[in-house]
C-alpha cells in the first residue's frame, strides 16, 4: 500500500482563564472536507519534518511558529493508503492563523476537545493532547 509521510501541528496557547487551549482546523476540499484535523501536510523530498511542518503553516495559516517535542507518530490505514504521521506541539512567533485553506478554525480546550468530528487517523492522538490540557 502506497504510504503517505504527514506532519501536523498541534499549536498550543492560553485561554480566557488561563487554561490550555489548542487550534483545530476543518478541511475545506477535498476527500476529507468537513473534517476536523491539525494543521499540516506532506513532507516534500529533502525535508525534515520539522522544516515541512514550519513550511505547511506558513501556506496554510500565513503563520510562524516554533515546533516542540513530538508528541506522537500515528499510524493508520486508510482505505487507500497508509499514513504515517508525526505530531509536534507548536507554538505561534508571529502572525495571526488566516485560513488560506480551511473552512473554518477553533481553539478548543480540555473540555471541547471532543466536540469536533475529528478525522478517523487523529482519534487517538485525542487522548494524549487530552492528558496534557489537565
Ligand atoms: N494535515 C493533516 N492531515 C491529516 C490529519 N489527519 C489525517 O488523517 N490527515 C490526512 C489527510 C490527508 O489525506 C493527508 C495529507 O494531509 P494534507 O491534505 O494536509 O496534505 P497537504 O497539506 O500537503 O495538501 P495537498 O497539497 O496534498 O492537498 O493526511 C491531520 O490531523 N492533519
Ligand atoms: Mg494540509
Amino acid at each position: 500500500m502506497k504510504i503517505i509521510k504527514v506532519v501536523a501541528a498541534v499549536i498550543t496557547s492560553t485561554g480566557k482563564s488561563g487554561e490550555p487551549i489548542i487550534f483545530a482546523t476543518q478541511r475545506g476540499y477535498g476527500e476529507f472536507k468537513g473534517g476536523w484535523e491539525f494543521p499540516g501536510g506532506k513532507i516534500e523530498k529533502g525535508e525534515t519534518p520539522q522544516e515541512a511542518l514550519k513550511r505547511e503553516i506558513m501556506e496554510e495559516l500565513d503563520t510562524e511558529i516554533t515546533v516542540g517535542e513530538l508528541i506522537k507518530t500515528i499510524e493508520y490505514d486508510y482505505p487507500a493508503f497508509h499514513l504515517s504521521m508525526d505530531c509536534f506541539w507548536c507554538e505561534i512567533i508571529k502572525g495571526d492563523l488566516v485560513l488560506k485553506e480551511h473552512e473554518a478554525a477553533k481553539w478548543l480546550d480540555k473540555e471541547t476537545l471532543n466536540s469536533v468530528e475529528w478525522l478517523p487517523a487523529d482519534v487517538e492522538l485525542i487522548g494524549k493532547i487530552y492528558e496534557k490540557l489537565s
